[in-house]
């Protein structure tokens, strides 16, 4: 499968893409078991370029924003601004999530992903239905034929509205009364993440310098996407990816990877390691995020590489507006003639549609959904 093309009917997804390999089982065991890449794991050359050089990205503390020390946030946002005008990627420390909590998260993510295969297919994604309860993925091959990612994930949405039903909910239904304790853990990790991304947009928003509430607002109803990866060990890793090459086409992701390391983002035109931290959060500017700055902050192009030695984690959670909140900028950074619009309004909630069900994301998926709204929809041209 080509990911970078362009798909246009659900019909042409079954052909290229979402093969629905319904009998298909790929869980750890059977990527444990490989002595070799199976070809279906196996990217292109020009992809699998090796990172030599670590990332200096900015590491921000913000104990002193929580305190409310002016003259503190206004040099985070300073150097935020810095960095997302050019790579779109920075870590946090200080940033009031529990050390504890994410320990816990990574347990119950251990204990998941080693729960026998048909424990872990009761939290099987139904369809192509978009994200809409917990949804367990080996190596995404119920989706796609080719470029298979070399991971398992387990995904799930969190909203605060009473109205949807709790992370805990999710959890005891899919897999049982003994998964309680994890979705109580999950819960408060989304919690904490929602609280820590609405004090990020703040400090984005001063570094933009529109009205310092404008993100908080915008994003203050929306829900999010929650998504646990855990990489097998890999025969041949230079072979293939945990993750591929791709922005989130999401607005914010706020990501831990434990210390095994496999991060890595595209900056200065060149791959480059994220070492991780255990103290740190790494935040990554995502496409709906670009769009809401009318294109002025770089969406993070990002990917993870997989090692023969040791099994890697990851804990993802990624910021979204409300699904029916128009994605436009503020004035302030549309100017007539000198910075007109770079695109066009959208919706969270079609943008994530057409990446569930008609295109792979990768390193060009705004772009592509652009085209493909104005192509396929002529009411939402200009707007
Ligand atoms: C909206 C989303 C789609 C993906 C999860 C979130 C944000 C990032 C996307 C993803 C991780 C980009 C690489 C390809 C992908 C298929 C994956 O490897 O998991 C993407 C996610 C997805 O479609 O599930
Ligand atoms: O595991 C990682 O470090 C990256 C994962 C990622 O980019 C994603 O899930 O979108
Ligand atoms: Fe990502």
């Amino acid at each position: 499968m080509d990911s970078t093309h362009l798909l246009s009917s659900p019909l042409e997804i079954q052909d290229q893409t979402l093969v629905d390999h319904h009998n298909s089982s790929i869980g750890s065991s059977f990527l444990q078991n490989q002595t070799n890449v199976p070809k279906e794991f196996l990217w292109p050359k020009v992809d699998l370029v090796n990172a030599h050089q670590e990332l200096l990205e900015p590491l921000v503390d913000l104990e002193r924003f929580f305190r409310g020390d002016e003259l503190a946030i206004q040099q985070a946002a300073k150097v935020i601004r810095a960095a997302c005008l050019t790579h779109g990627c920075f870590q946090v420390i200080n940033h009031g999530v529990d050390s504890h909590l994410i320990n816990a998260a990574y347990y119950h993510l251990n204990r998941f992903f080693h729960l026998p295969l048909s424990h872990k297919l009761r939290a099987r994604r139904a369809t192509t239905a978009v994200l809409n309860t917990l949804s367990y993925s080996g190596a995404h091959s119920d989706r796609f034929s080719s470029n298979l990612p070399w991971k398992e994930t387990l995904t799930f949405r969190f909203h605060e509205n009473p109205k949807e039903s709790s992370v805990v909910d999710l959890f005891k239904s899919s897999l049982g009364d003994d998964f309680e304790e994890m979705g109580i853990t999950y819960q408060k990790y989304c919690e904490g993440m929602k609280s820590l991304a609405l004090a990020v947009m703040e400090i984005l928003a001063i570094s933009l310098g529109v009205d310092r509430l404008h993100y908080k607002n915008y994003f203050q109803d929306g829900g999010s996407i929650m998504r646990c990866n855990y990489y097998p060990p890999c025969p041949e890793p230079g072979l293939t990816f945990g993750t591929g090459p791709h922005c989130d086409a999401t607005s914010l992701t706020i990501l831990h990877q434990d210390e095994v390391g496999g991060l890595e983002i595209f900056a200065n035109n060149k791959w480059q390691i994220v070492r991780p931290r255990q103290d740190a959060l790494v935040i990554n500017i995502g496409e709906t995020f670009t769009a809401l700055t009318n294109g002025r902050y770089k969406s993070c192009l990002h990917r993870a590489v997989v090692n023969s030695e040791r099994a890697r984690k990851s804990l993802v959670y990624f910021v979204c507006p409300r699904e029916d909140k128009v994605v436009r900028p503020p004035e302030d950074l549309v100017q007539g003639d000198q910075l007109p619009r770079a695109y066009p309004d959208f919706t969270w909630s079609d943008f994530l549609h057409f990446t569930q069900n008609y295109y792979r994301a990768d390193a060009h998926t705004l772009h592509s959904f652009i085209k493909w709204l104005s192509s396929s929809s002529p009411i939402h041209h200009n707007r």
